[in-house]
């Protein structure tokens, strides 16, 4: 069995007499360490995917499996100790808390964890060691998506998930992102799963999914990754 299973995975969203397949039978694996990218147009179901990989959200049909562990079967209880110990969260916007540091905010995320790493050690692997009393206002676009990737990486989780996390940025700044994160994987082994709908990116990852209306198009490994500094779009 792979790092990471979804086998035959259902979720439905109903909203009056409508209800929306998000995910429709959605099938892949991802390997321990690999870069991986969910590639799919606007709405294909690529957050859906994230949130119940990250035990966010339940599904109402079909099994994860997540280091020989099954997700699925969870409790509400076990999800959230899932959550707290084992995944790591970018998000687009950051979400950082504006009132507190870049060092308050990594520091935050070690509070609620067993073995963190030490803030001000994983904001100078990010590239800010000079920048940690800096409240996000006073931060880039990019730092403040550093502050929050050290926050994620603080934990140190079995899988780093980021859903678009260059969404927000220029071209240069969103390139510079995906290389920390390409580097992360490759320096500490973490399993990292980027979603984007940007198709240009694909070559830089181990393995690829492609998920369009709901359900897995294809699902491609490649052994040769192109480094993002290498990849123009
Ligand atoms: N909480 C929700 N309630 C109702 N419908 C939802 C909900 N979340 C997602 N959907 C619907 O499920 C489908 C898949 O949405 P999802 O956000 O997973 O797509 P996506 O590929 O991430 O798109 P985008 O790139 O635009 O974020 C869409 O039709 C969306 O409208």
């Amino acid at each position: 069995m792979a790092f990471v299973e979804f086998q035959d995975v259902v979720k439905e969203y109903r909203m009056g007499e409508v209800t929306i397949r998000a995910a429709d039978g959605i099938t892949f694996s991802i390997e321990k360490g690999e870069f991986c990218v969910i590639v799919g147009p606007s709405g294909a179901g690529k957050t859906t995917v994230l949130n119940i990989l990250g035990g966010m959200d339940s599904c109402d049909g079909g099994k994860i499996w997540v280091d020989g562990k099954e997700v699925s079967a969870y409790s509400r209880k076990e999800l959230i100790t899932y959550r707290r110990y084992d995944i790591g969260f970018v998000f687009q916007f950051y979400n950082l808390v504006q009132n507190l540091t870049a060092k308050e905010n990594v520091e935050l995320a070690s509070q609620i964890c067993r073995e963190p790493e030490d803030a001000e050690e994983v904001l100078r692997q990010v590239g800010l060691g000079e920048r940690m009393k800096n409240f996000p206002a006073q931060l880039s676009g990019g730092e403040q998506q550093r502050v929050a990737i050290a926050r994620a990486l603080a934990k140190r989780p079995k899988l780093l998930l980021c859903d678009e996390p260059t969404g927000a940025l220029d071209y240069e700044t969103g390139k510079s992102i995906l290389k920390l994160l390409q580097d992360t994987c490759r320096n500490t082994g973490t399993t990292v799963v980027v979603i984007t709908h940007n198709t240009a990116l694909t070559p830089m990852a181990d393995r690829v999914i492609k998920i369009k209306n709901s359900r897995v198009r294809s699902m491609e490994k490649n052994d040769a990754p192109t480094p993002v500094e290498r990849i123009e779009w």
